[in-house]
Protein backbone atom coordinates (compact mmCIF):
# COMPACT_ATOMS: atom_id res chain seq x y z
CA UNK A 1 0.00 0.00 0.00
CA UNK A 2 1.24 3.37 -1.06
CA UNK A 3 1.05 6.28 1.95
CA UNK A 4 0.61 9.50 1.10
CA UNK A 5 1.17 12.70 3.54
CA UNK A 6 -1.14 15.53 2.20
CA UNK A 7 0.10 18.39 5.37
CA UNK A 8 -1.46 21.24 3.84
CA UNK A 9 -4.91 22.08 3.52
CA UNK A 10 -5.74 20.74 -0.11
CA UNK A 11 -8.83 20.95 -1.65
CA UNK A 12 -10.93 17.04 -1.91
CA UNK A 13 -12.38 17.40 -5.09
CA UNK A 14 -8.63 18.01 -6.54
CA UNK A 15 -7.57 14.78 -4.30
CA UNK A 16 -10.15 12.64 -5.68
CA UNK A 17 -8.11 10.76 -7.85
CA UNK A 18 -5.52 9.72 -4.63
CA UNK A 19 -8.61 9.34 -2.39
CA UNK A 20 -10.44 6.99 -4.86
CA UNK A 21 -7.34 4.47 -5.11
CA UNK A 22 -7.72 1.44 -3.70
CA UNK A 23 -3.90 0.73 -3.41
CA UNK A 24 -2.70 4.16 -1.77
CA UNK A 25 -3.73 5.48 1.86
CA UNK A 26 -4.48 9.25 1.78
CA UNK A 27 -3.23 10.97 5.38
CA UNK A 28 -4.64 14.49 5.70
CA UNK A 29 -2.85 15.89 8.64
CA UNK A 30 0.28 18.15 9.73
CA UNK A 31 3.81 16.69 9.86
CA UNK A 32 3.65 17.54 13.68
CA UNK A 33 0.94 14.94 13.77
CA UNK A 34 2.75 11.84 12.56
CA UNK A 35 6.01 12.54 13.74
CA UNK A 36 6.31 8.71 14.72
CA UNK A 37 5.31 7.52 10.99
CA UNK A 38 7.39 9.87 8.79
CA UNK A 39 9.24 7.38 7.66
CA UNK A 40 6.07 5.56 6.28
CA UNK A 41 5.10 7.84 3.62
CA UNK A 42 6.28 7.20 0.09
CA UNK A 43 4.51 10.75 -1.07
CA UNK A 44 4.62 14.49 0.38
CA UNK A 45 1.81 17.02 -0.63
CA UNK A 46 1.96 20.56 0.67
CA UNK A 47 0.95 24.07 -0.02
CA UNK A 48 3.29 27.13 1.55
CA UNK A 49 2.47 26.28 4.99
CA UNK A 50 4.82 23.14 5.69
CA UNK A 51 8.34 23.74 5.13
CA UNK A 52 10.30 20.59 3.68
CA UNK A 53 13.27 21.08 5.05
CA UNK A 54 16.42 19.15 5.13
CA UNK A 55 15.76 17.63 8.41
CA UNK A 56 12.03 16.41 7.73
CA UNK A 57 13.37 15.18 4.65
CA UNK A 58 16.16 13.09 6.63
CA UNK A 59 13.32 11.64 8.16
CA UNK A 60 10.78 10.85 5.99
CA UNK A 61 13.64 8.01 4.87
CA UNK A 62 10.95 6.44 2.24
CA UNK A 63 9.62 9.24 0.80
CA UNK A 64 10.17 9.43 -3.50
CA UNK A 65 8.20 12.77 -4.00
CA UNK A 66 7.09 16.25 -2.66
CA UNK A 67 4.00 17.45 -5.00
CA UNK A 68 3.93 21.61 -4.53
CA UNK A 69 0.16 22.44 -4.83
CA UNK A 70 1.32 25.67 -6.25
CA UNK A 71 3.86 27.50 -8.12
CA UNK A 72 6.90 28.49 -5.61
CA UNK A 73 8.94 26.22 -3.98
CA UNK A 74 10.82 28.23 -1.68
CA UNK A 75 9.36 26.42 0.99
CA UNK A 76 11.14 23.27 0.10
CA UNK A 77 15.07 22.41 -0.09
CA UNK A 78 15.07 21.45 -3.32
CA UNK A 79 18.45 20.88 -3.26
CA UNK A 80 18.54 18.58 0.05
CA UNK A 81 15.23 16.59 -2.13
CA UNK A 82 17.66 16.60 -4.90
CA UNK A 83 20.79 14.84 -3.01
CA UNK A 84 18.01 12.80 -0.93
CA UNK A 85 17.09 11.28 -4.83
CA UNK A 86 13.48 13.10 -4.08
CA UNK A 87 11.40 14.33 -7.17
CA UNK A 88 10.04 17.76 -6.64
CA UNK A 89 7.16 18.60 -8.90
CA UNK A 90 4.78 21.66 -8.65
CA UNK A 91 1.78 22.57 -9.99
CA UNK A 92 2.77 25.54 -12.27
CA UNK A 93 -0.29 26.71 -13.55
CA UNK A 94 -3.32 26.10 -11.81
CA UNK A 95 -3.15 29.42 -10.06
CA UNK A 96 -1.98 31.98 -12.70
CA UNK A 97 -5.41 33.16 -12.99
CA UNK A 98 -6.44 33.80 -9.61
CA UNK A 99 -3.20 35.76 -8.61
CA UNK A 100 -3.28 37.87 -11.82
CA UNK A 101 -6.89 38.32 -10.78
CA UNK A 102 -5.85 39.21 -6.98
CA UNK A 103 -2.88 41.47 -8.06
CA UNK A 104 -5.31 43.35 -10.57
CA UNK A 105 -7.91 43.51 -7.24
CA UNK A 106 -4.83 44.66 -5.09
CA UNK A 107 -4.01 47.72 -7.57
CA UNK A 108 -7.48 49.09 -7.79
CA UNK A 109 -7.79 48.91 -4.30
CA UNK A 110 -4.62 50.51 -3.79
CA UNK A 111 -5.40 53.26 -5.98
CA UNK A 112 -8.89 54.17 -5.05
CA UNK A 113 -8.10 53.23 -1.37
CA UNK A 114 -10.87 50.69 -1.38
CA UNK A 115 -10.07 49.17 2.12
CA UNK A 116 -9.60 52.21 4.05
CA UNK A 117 -12.77 53.61 2.94
CA UNK A 118 -14.48 50.47 3.61
CA UNK A 119 -13.37 50.51 6.91
CA UNK A 120 -14.08 54.36 7.34
CA UNK A 121 -17.38 53.78 6.35
CA UNK A 122 -17.94 50.50 8.67
CA UNK A 123 -16.62 52.88 11.53
CA UNK A 124 -20.24 54.72 10.54
CA UNK A 125 -18.06 58.13 8.75
CA UNK A 126 -19.22 59.14 6.12
CA UNK A 127 -15.72 61.41 4.56
CA UNK A 128 -15.83 61.29 0.83
CA UNK A 129 -13.26 64.08 0.11
CA UNK A 130 -10.40 61.31 2.24
CA UNK A 131 -10.92 59.29 -0.27
CA UNK A 132 -9.96 60.58 -3.70
CA UNK A 133 -8.33 58.23 -5.96
CA UNK A 134 -6.18 58.19 -9.11
CA UNK A 135 -7.46 56.08 -12.79
CA UNK A 136 -5.58 53.30 -13.95
CA UNK A 137 -6.50 54.26 -17.15
CA UNK A 138 -3.32 56.11 -19.00
CA UNK A 139 -1.24 54.79 -16.10
CA UNK A 140 2.20 53.41 -16.89
CA UNK A 141 2.28 50.02 -15.02
CA UNK A 142 5.78 48.58 -15.08
CA UNK A 143 6.22 44.28 -14.42
CA UNK A 144 9.01 42.90 -13.34
CA UNK A 145 8.70 39.38 -13.89
CA UNK A 146 6.73 38.48 -17.11
CA UNK A 147 5.83 34.37 -16.42
CA UNK A 148 2.34 32.94 -16.40
CA UNK A 149 0.93 35.79 -13.86
CA UNK A 150 3.22 38.70 -14.83
CA UNK A 151 1.71 38.08 -18.61
CA UNK A 152 -2.08 37.52 -17.32
CA UNK A 153 -1.87 40.96 -15.41
CA UNK A 154 -0.31 42.43 -18.53
CA UNK A 155 -3.28 41.75 -20.76
CA UNK A 156 -5.70 43.14 -17.99
CA UNK A 157 -3.86 46.42 -17.73
CA UNK A 158 -4.31 46.88 -21.60
CA UNK A 159 -7.90 45.89 -21.08
CA UNK A 160 -8.28 48.85 -18.76
CA UNK A 161 -6.37 51.63 -20.75
CA UNK A 162 -2.79 51.25 -18.98
CA UNK A 163 0.46 51.43 -20.54
CA UNK A 164 2.40 48.29 -19.76
CA UNK A 165 6.35 48.15 -19.72
CA UNK A 166 7.90 44.90 -18.74
CA UNK A 167 11.41 43.74 -17.45
CA UNK A 168 12.75 40.40 -17.37
CA UNK A 169 16.00 39.13 -18.51
CA UNK A 170 14.67 36.17 -19.98
CA UNK A 171 11.99 36.92 -21.79
CA UNK A 172 12.81 36.17 -25.47
CA UNK A 173 11.88 39.63 -27.72
CA UNK A 174 9.53 36.91 -29.97
CA UNK A 175 7.42 36.31 -26.96
CA UNK A 176 7.29 40.07 -25.96
CA UNK A 177 5.75 41.20 -29.49
CA UNK A 178 3.45 38.44 -29.48
CA UNK A 179 1.75 39.91 -26.30
CA UNK A 180 2.47 43.24 -27.52
CA UNK A 181 4.22 44.85 -24.59
CA UNK A 182 7.36 47.31 -24.35
CA UNK A 183 9.95 45.61 -23.14
CA UNK A 184 12.40 47.94 -21.44
CA UNK A 185 15.45 47.37 -18.89
CA UNK A 186 14.67 47.96 -14.61
CA UNK A 187 15.94 51.31 -14.52
CA UNK A 188 13.99 52.23 -17.26
CA UNK A 189 11.06 50.73 -16.07
CA UNK A 190 11.94 52.30 -12.46
CA UNK A 191 11.78 55.49 -14.20
CA UNK A 192 8.79 55.37 -15.78
CA UNK A 193 6.47 53.40 -13.57
CA UNK A 194 3.40 54.90 -12.01
CA UNK A 195 2.64 51.35 -10.69
CA UNK A 196 5.09 48.87 -9.96
CA UNK A 197 4.28 45.22 -9.58
CA UNK A 198 6.80 42.16 -9.12
CA UNK A 199 6.15 38.59 -10.36
CA UNK A 200 9.43 36.71 -10.10
CA UNK A 201 10.25 34.11 -8.00
CA UNK A 202 12.45 34.91 -4.71
CA UNK A 203 15.76 34.00 -6.03
CA UNK A 204 19.21 35.20 -4.68
CA UNK A 205 18.94 37.68 -7.97
CA UNK A 206 15.59 38.72 -6.93
CA UNK A 207 15.80 39.14 -3.10
CA UNK A 208 15.82 42.92 -2.15
CA UNK A 209 15.79 43.69 -6.21
CA UNK A 210 13.27 46.42 -5.11
CA UNK A 211 16.35 47.81 -2.45
CA UNK A 212 16.99 51.44 -2.08
CA UNK A 213 19.00 51.80 -4.74
CA UNK A 214 16.55 50.68 -7.42
CA UNK A 215 13.65 52.50 -4.91
CA UNK A 216 15.08 55.58 -5.56
CA UNK A 217 15.17 55.41 -9.32
CA UNK A 218 11.35 54.90 -8.96
CA UNK A 219 8.66 58.27 -9.66
CA UNK A 220 8.05 60.06 -6.66
CA UNK A 221 4.53 59.04 -5.66
CA UNK A 222 4.86 55.56 -6.89
CA UNK A 223 2.43 52.82 -5.79
CA UNK A 224 4.14 49.24 -5.57
CA UNK A 225 2.15 45.74 -5.71
CA UNK A 226 3.98 42.23 -3.87
CA UNK A 227 1.40 39.33 -4.99
CA UNK A 228 4.52 37.20 -5.58
CA UNK A 229 7.19 36.15 -2.36
CA UNK A 230 8.07 38.59 0.56
CA UNK A 231 11.64 39.54 0.61
CA UNK A 232 11.24 40.78 -3.36
CA UNK A 233 11.09 44.30 -1.61
CA UNK A 234 13.28 44.76 0.77
CA UNK A 235 11.00 45.99 3.56
CA UNK A 236 13.21 47.98 5.49
CA UNK A 237 13.78 49.93 2.41
CA UNK A 238 9.87 50.54 1.77
CA UNK A 239 9.19 51.22 5.31
CA UNK A 240 11.95 54.21 4.36
CA UNK A 241 10.51 55.33 1.12
CA UNK A 242 6.95 55.02 2.89
CA UNK A 243 8.15 57.10 5.92
CA UNK A 244 9.96 60.01 3.53
CA UNK A 245 6.77 60.16 1.31
CA UNK A 246 8.36 58.72 -1.60
CA UNK A 247 5.85 55.93 -1.83
CA UNK A 248 2.28 56.83 -2.50
CA UNK A 249 1.20 52.95 -1.56
CA UNK A 250 1.98 49.47 -1.51
CA UNK A 251 -0.02 46.92 -1.72
CA UNK A 252 1.49 43.25 -0.44
CA UNK A 253 0.05 39.76 0.30
CA UNK A 254 3.27 38.16 0.85
CA UNK A 255 5.91 39.15 3.54
CA UNK A 256 9.57 38.02 3.69
CA UNK A 257 7.71 36.02 7.41
CA UNK A 258 4.51 34.62 7.23
CA UNK A 259 2.43 35.68 9.21
CA UNK A 260 3.99 39.10 9.87
CA UNK A 261 2.68 39.59 13.36
CA UNK A 262 3.13 43.26 14.50
CA UNK A 263 5.17 44.22 11.19
CA UNK A 264 6.29 47.86 11.45
CA UNK A 265 4.88 48.08 7.41
CA UNK A 266 0.95 47.64 9.09
CA UNK A 267 0.93 50.66 10.97
CA UNK A 268 1.25 52.94 7.62
CA UNK A 269 -2.33 54.20 6.18
CA UNK A 270 -1.73 53.75 2.73
CA UNK A 271 -0.19 50.16 2.93
CA UNK A 272 -3.22 47.49 2.02
CA UNK A 273 -2.52 43.92 2.93
CA UNK A 274 -4.25 40.20 2.38
CA UNK A 275 -2.68 36.81 3.90
CA UNK A 276 -1.11 35.11 1.08
CA UNK A 277 -4.31 35.20 -0.70
CA UNK A 278 -3.01 35.40 -4.66
CA UNK A 279 -4.25 31.82 -5.05
CA UNK A 280 -7.09 31.58 -2.66
CA UNK A 281 -10.02 30.90 -4.47
CA UNK A 282 -12.11 27.77 -4.74
CA UNK A 283 -10.84 27.11 -8.61
CA UNK A 284 -7.29 27.41 -8.24
CA UNK A 285 -7.77 25.28 -4.99
CA UNK A 286 -9.21 22.72 -7.57
CA UNK A 287 -6.67 23.16 -10.16
CA UNK A 288 -3.73 22.80 -8.07
CA UNK A 289 -4.55 19.85 -6.01
CA UNK A 290 -6.23 17.94 -9.13
CA UNK A 291 -2.47 18.75 -11.02
CA UNK A 292 -0.57 17.66 -8.15
CA UNK A 293 -2.68 14.62 -7.25
CA UNK A 294 -2.73 13.54 -10.78
CA UNK A 295 1.09 14.15 -11.30
CA UNK A 296 1.94 12.26 -8.04
CA UNK A 297 -0.41 9.49 -9.42
CA UNK A 298 1.40 9.30 -12.52
CA UNK A 299 4.87 9.23 -11.01
CA UNK A 300 3.82 5.83 -8.22
CA UNK A 301 2.53 4.13 -11.58
CA UNK A 302 6.57 4.42 -12.93
CA UNK A 303 5.53 7.26 -15.59
CA UNK A 304 7.03 10.27 -16.03
CA UNK A 305 6.03 13.09 -15.15
CA UNK A 306 5.59 16.55 -16.39
CA UNK A 307 5.97 19.44 -14.13
CA UNK A 308 9.20 18.33 -11.82
CA UNK A 309 11.58 20.82 -10.27
CA UNK A 310 14.76 18.49 -10.47
CA UNK A 311 14.22 16.15 -13.22
CA UNK A 312 14.38 16.76 -17.09
CA UNK A 313 10.85 17.09 -17.45
CA UNK A 314 9.22 14.11 -20.65
CA UNK A 315 5.99 14.40 -22.53
CA UNK A 316 4.52 10.80 -22.73
CA UNK A 317 5.24 10.89 -25.99
CA UNK A 318 8.85 11.20 -25.52
CA UNK A 319 9.30 8.99 -22.56
CA UNK A 320 7.37 6.49 -24.77
CA UNK A 321 10.03 6.88 -27.46
CA UNK A 322 13.21 6.87 -24.70
CA UNK A 323 11.61 3.99 -22.21
CA UNK A 324 13.39 0.84 -24.31
CA UNK A 325 17.38 2.99 -23.83
CA UNK A 326 16.22 4.24 -20.70
CA UNK A 327 15.88 0.45 -19.38
CA UNK A 328 19.23 -0.64 -21.57
CA UNK A 329 21.48 2.31 -20.50
CA UNK A 330 19.96 1.19 -16.46
CA UNK A 331 21.35 -2.45 -16.74
CA UNK A 332 24.51 -1.61 -18.66
CA UNK A 333 25.50 0.83 -15.91
CA UNK A 334 24.96 -1.81 -13.29
CA UNK A 335 26.75 -3.97 -15.14
CA UNK A 336 29.50 -1.82 -16.09
CA UNK A 337 30.05 -0.66 -12.89
CA UNK A 338 30.53 -4.49 -11.61
CA UNK A 339 32.97 -4.67 -14.13
CA UNK A 340 35.08 -1.93 -12.99
CA UNK A 341 35.36 -2.55 -9.31
CA UNK A 342 37.92 -0.24 -8.74
CA UNK A 343 38.10 3.67 -8.95
CA UNK A 344 36.42 5.20 -11.84
CA UNK A 345 37.73 9.18 -12.83
CA UNK A 346 35.05 8.92 -16.33
CA UNK A 347 32.29 7.72 -17.83
CA UNK A 348 31.92 8.64 -21.79
CA UNK A 349 28.75 7.94 -23.51
CA UNK A 350 28.18 8.15 -27.18
CA UNK A 351 24.63 7.87 -28.44
CA UNK A 352 24.45 6.11 -32.37
CA UNK A 353 21.69 6.24 -34.38
CA UNK A 354 18.26 6.61 -33.78
CA UNK A 355 18.63 7.32 -29.98
CA UNK A 356 20.88 10.04 -31.01
CA UNK A 357 17.72 11.92 -32.25
CA UNK A 358 15.84 11.32 -28.67
CA UNK A 359 15.69 13.21 -25.23
CA UNK A 360 19.53 11.75 -23.92
CA UNK A 361 19.40 13.56 -20.77
CA UNK A 362 17.35 10.76 -18.96
CA UNK A 363 18.69 7.53 -20.63
CA UNK A 364 22.03 9.14 -19.52
CA UNK A 365 21.15 9.72 -16.20
CA UNK A 366 19.12 6.19 -16.03
CA UNK A 367 23.14 4.90 -17.21
CA UNK A 368 24.42 6.87 -14.35
CA UNK A 369 22.02 5.75 -11.77
CA UNK A 370 22.66 1.80 -12.47
CA UNK A 371 26.50 2.44 -12.61
CA UNK A 372 26.35 4.21 -8.94
CA UNK A 373 23.81 2.16 -6.97
CA UNK A 374 26.49 -0.73 -6.53
CA UNK A 375 28.70 2.00 -5.19
CA UNK A 376 26.07 4.42 -2.84
CA UNK A 377 25.00 3.15 0.28
CA UNK A 378 22.39 6.21 -0.10
CA UNK A 379 19.35 6.31 -2.89
CA UNK A 380 20.81 6.84 -6.16
CA UNK A 381 18.10 7.50 -9.03
CA UNK A 382 17.43 9.47 -12.06
CA UNK A 383 17.23 12.32 -9.49
CA UNK A 384 20.63 12.70 -7.70
CA UNK A 385 22.71 10.85 -10.04
CA UNK A 386 24.42 13.33 -11.53
CA UNK A 387 24.89 15.20 -8.66
CA UNK A 388 26.33 11.84 -6.82
CA UNK A 389 28.70 11.32 -9.74
CA UNK A 390 30.09 14.69 -9.86
CA UNK A 391 30.67 14.29 -5.53
CA UNK A 392 32.34 11.40 -6.24
CA UNK A 393 34.69 12.90 -8.41
CA UNK A 394 33.63 10.62 -11.63
CA UNK A 395 32.75 13.36 -14.74
CA UNK A 396 30.68 11.75 -17.38
CA UNK A 397 30.16 13.08 -21.21
CA UNK A 398 27.41 12.68 -24.16
CA UNK A 399 28.41 12.01 -27.64
CA UNK A 400 26.04 11.63 -30.26
CA UNK A 401 27.01 9.59 -33.57
CA UNK A 402 24.38 9.94 -36.65
CA UNK A 403 25.48 6.73 -37.77
CA UNK A 404 24.46 3.53 -35.58
CA UNK A 405 27.15 1.37 -37.82
CA UNK A 406 25.62 -2.07 -37.81
CA UNK A 407 22.91 -1.37 -35.88
CA UNK A 408 20.01 1.06 -36.35
CA UNK A 409 20.65 2.28 -32.47
CA UNK A 410 23.17 1.52 -29.55
CA UNK A 411 24.66 2.81 -26.70
CA UNK A 412 28.18 3.08 -26.54
CA UNK A 413 29.59 3.61 -22.49
CA UNK A 414 33.42 3.66 -21.58
CA UNK A 415 34.13 3.70 -18.34
CA UNK A 416 37.68 4.97 -17.54
CA UNK A 417 39.57 3.34 -14.08
CA UNK A 418 42.91 4.19 -12.54
CA UNK A 419 43.91 0.95 -13.92
CA UNK A 420 41.53 0.09 -16.68
CA UNK A 421 39.49 1.29 -19.14
CA UNK A 422 36.80 -0.99 -20.09
CA UNK A 423 33.95 -0.33 -23.22
CA UNK A 424 30.70 -1.60 -23.81
CA UNK A 425 27.88 -1.38 -26.76
CA UNK A 426 24.80 -2.35 -26.34
CA UNK A 427 21.47 -2.03 -28.55
CA UNK A 428 17.34 -2.22 -27.97
CA UNK A 429 16.02 -4.24 -31.14
CA UNK A 430 12.09 -4.25 -31.15
CA UNK A 431 10.64 -7.35 -30.49
CA UNK A 432 13.73 -9.25 -29.46
CA UNK A 433 14.98 -6.32 -26.68
CA UNK A 434 18.40 -5.19 -24.59
CA UNK A 435 21.61 -6.76 -26.47
CA UNK A 436 24.89 -6.10 -25.79
CA UNK A 437 27.15 -6.53 -28.77
CA UNK A 438 30.56 -5.63 -27.61
CA UNK A 439 31.90 -6.12 -24.04
CA UNK A 440 35.60 -5.57 -23.35
CA UNK A 441 36.57 -5.42 -26.74
CA UNK A 442 34.84 -8.48 -27.96
CA UNK A 443 31.92 -9.11 -30.70
CA UNK A 444 29.56 -10.68 -28.29
CA UNK A 445 25.57 -10.93 -28.44
CA UNK A 446 24.04 -11.34 -24.68
CA UNK A 447 20.84 -9.87 -22.96
CA UNK A 448 22.05 -8.09 -20.08
CA UNK A 449 19.36 -9.81 -17.27
CA UNK A 450 19.52 -11.94 -14.38
CA UNK A 451 22.84 -13.69 -13.08
CA UNK A 452 25.77 -13.56 -15.45
CA UNK A 453 29.47 -14.56 -15.49
CA UNK A 454 31.75 -13.06 -17.38
CA UNK A 455 34.82 -15.36 -18.08
CA UNK A 456 38.21 -14.18 -20.45
CA UNK A 457 40.36 -16.64 -20.97
CA UNK A 458 43.02 -17.64 -23.82
CA UNK A 459 41.00 -19.40 -26.58
CA UNK A 460 42.23 -23.63 -26.23
CA UNK A 461 40.63 -26.23 -27.08
CA UNK A 462 38.39 -27.28 -23.68
CA UNK A 463 37.92 -24.37 -22.19
CA UNK A 464 34.33 -24.65 -22.34
CA UNK A 465 34.40 -27.90 -20.79
CA UNK A 466 36.36 -27.10 -17.82
CA UNK A 467 33.66 -24.36 -17.01
CA UNK A 468 31.05 -26.53 -17.84
CA UNK A 469 31.97 -29.00 -15.57
CA UNK A 470 32.98 -26.81 -12.16
CA UNK A 471 29.81 -25.27 -12.94
CA UNK A 472 28.06 -28.71 -13.40
CA UNK A 473 29.52 -30.47 -9.62
CA UNK A 474 28.20 -27.55 -7.71
CA UNK A 475 24.27 -27.66 -9.29
CA UNK A 476 24.64 -24.44 -11.47
CA UNK A 477 22.37 -24.92 -14.64
CA UNK A 478 23.86 -22.69 -17.45
CA UNK A 479 20.69 -21.14 -19.27
CA UNK A 480 22.63 -19.62 -22.12
CA UNK A 481 26.25 -18.97 -23.40
CA UNK A 482 27.85 -16.72 -25.47
CA UNK A 483 31.36 -16.78 -26.64
CA UNK A 484 33.57 -14.46 -28.49
CA UNK A 485 37.21 -14.13 -29.47
CA UNK A 486 39.56 -11.45 -31.01
CA UNK A 487 41.65 -14.02 -33.50
CA UNK A 488 42.17 -18.08 -33.50
CA UNK A 489 44.19 -18.80 -30.34
CA UNK A 490 44.50 -15.28 -29.04
CA UNK A 491 42.25 -13.74 -25.99
CA UNK A 492 38.63 -14.96 -25.36
CA UNK A 493 35.61 -14.62 -23.48
CA UNK A 494 32.25 -16.32 -22.35
CA UNK A 495 29.24 -15.08 -20.79
CA UNK A 496 27.27 -17.31 -19.60
CA UNK A 497 23.88 -16.65 -18.01
CA UNK A 498 22.91 -18.90 -14.88
CA UNK A 499 19.83 -20.24 -13.45
CA UNK A 500 20.75 -19.12 -9.81
CA UNK A 501 23.79 -16.71 -8.41
CA UNK A 502 27.41 -17.87 -8.31
CA UNK A 503 28.98 -18.29 -4.41
CA UNK A 504 32.04 -16.31 -4.49
CA UNK A 505 33.88 -19.74 -3.75
CA UNK A 506 32.95 -20.42 -6.97
CA UNK A 507 34.13 -17.73 -8.71
CA UNK A 508 37.81 -18.07 -7.07
CA UNK A 509 37.72 -22.05 -8.26
CA UNK A 510 37.35 -20.98 -11.58
CA UNK A 511 39.95 -18.68 -11.46
CA UNK A 512 41.87 -21.19 -10.70
CA UNK A 513 41.62 -22.88 -14.11
CA UNK A 514 44.99 -22.06 -16.39
CA UNK A 515 44.18 -20.03 -19.25
CA UNK A 516 41.57 -18.22 -17.79
CA UNK A 517 42.43 -14.59 -16.92
CA UNK A 518 39.63 -12.89 -15.57
CA UNK A 519 36.28 -14.31 -14.10
CA UNK A 520 33.64 -11.78 -13.03
CA UNK A 521 29.67 -12.53 -11.56
CA UNK A 522 27.52 -9.97 -12.90
CA UNK A 523 23.93 -9.62 -11.42
CA UNK A 524 21.30 -7.41 -13.16
N1 LIG B 1 0.49 35.25 -3.87
C1 LIG B 1 0.25 34.01 -4.20
O1 LIG B 1 -0.57 33.33 -3.61
C2 LIG B 1 0.97 33.43 -5.38
C3 LIG B 1 0.32 32.51 -6.20
C4 LIG B 1 0.99 31.99 -7.29
C5 LIG B 1 2.30 32.38 -7.54
N2 LIG B 1 2.91 33.24 -6.71
C6 LIG B 1 4.28 33.66 -6.97
O2 LIG B 1 4.29 34.50 -8.11
C7 LIG B 1 5.58 34.45 -8.73
C8 LIG B 1 5.43 34.30 -10.23
O3 LIG B 1 4.74 33.11 -10.56
P1 LIG B 1 4.58 32.66 -12.10
O4 LIG B 1 3.70 31.48 -12.09
O5 LIG B 1 4.26 33.81 -12.94
O6 LIG B 1 6.07 32.21 -12.38
P2 LIG B 1 6.80 32.10 -13.80
O7 LIG B 1 7.95 31.20 -13.58
O8 LIG B 1 5.83 31.80 -14.87
O9 LIG B 1 7.35 33.59 -14.02
C9 LIG B 1 8.40 34.14 -13.32
C10 LIG B 1 9.12 35.08 -14.25
O10 LIG B 1 10.11 35.78 -13.52
C11 LIG B 1 11.20 35.98 -14.38
N3 LIG B 1 12.39 36.30 -13.63
C12 LIG B 1 13.23 35.44 -12.99
N4 LIG B 1 14.25 36.13 -12.44
C13 LIG B 1 14.04 37.44 -12.73
C14 LIG B 1 14.75 38.62 -12.43
N5 LIG B 1 15.90 38.59 -11.74
N6 LIG B 1 14.25 39.80 -12.87
C15 LIG B 1 13.10 39.84 -13.58
N7 LIG B 1 12.40 38.74 -13.93
C16 LIG B 1 12.86 37.55 -13.49
C17 LIG B 1 11.30 34.70 -15.15
O11 LIG B 1 12.01 34.86 -16.36
C18 LIG B 1 9.83 34.37 -15.39
O12 LIG B 1 9.40 34.86 -16.66
C19 LIG B 1 6.30 33.32 -8.02
O13 LIG B 1 7.13 33.87 -7.02
C20 LIG B 1 5.22 32.54 -7.35
O14 LIG B 1 5.67 31.82 -6.25
C21 LIG B 1 2.27 33.79 -5.64
O1 LIG C 1 -0.62 27.66 -1.32
C1 LIG C 1 -0.98 28.83 -1.46
O2 LIG C 1 -2.10 29.25 -1.22
C2 LIG C 1 0.03 29.84 -2.00
C3 LIG C 1 0.49 29.48 -3.35
C4 LIG C 1 1.42 30.46 -3.99
O3 LIG C 1 2.20 31.16 -3.11
C5 LIG C 1 2.25 29.80 -5.05
O4 LIG C 1 3.44 30.06 -5.12
O5 LIG C 1 1.68 29.04 -5.83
Amino acid sequence: MVRILVADAMSEEGLAPLLADPTIEVVQKKVVDVEDELDQFDALLVRSATKVTEQLLQKMKNLKIVGRAGVGVDNIDVDAATRYGVVVINAPNGNTISTAEHTFAMMASLVRRIPQAHISVKSREWNRSAFVGVELFGKHLGIIGFGRIGSEVAKRARAFGMHVHVYDPFLTKARAEKIGVDVCTLDELLAQADIITVHTPLTKETKGLLGPKNLAKTKKGVYLINCARGGIIDEQALISFLENGHVAGVALDVFEQEPPGDHPLLSFDNVIVTPHLGASTVEAQVNVATQVAQEVLTFLQGKPVTSSINLPTLSKDVYEKIQAFYTLARKMGIVASQYMSEPVQEIAITYSGSVADLETTFITRSLLAGFLKPRVASTVNEVNAAMIAKERGIAFSEKFSANGNDYNNSITLTVYGENKTFTMKGTHIAHYGDRIVHFNGFAIDFAPEGHLLYIQHHDKPGMIGKVGNILGDHQVNIATMQVGRQEVGGKAIMMLSLDKPLDDTLVETLEQISDIDVVKKLEV
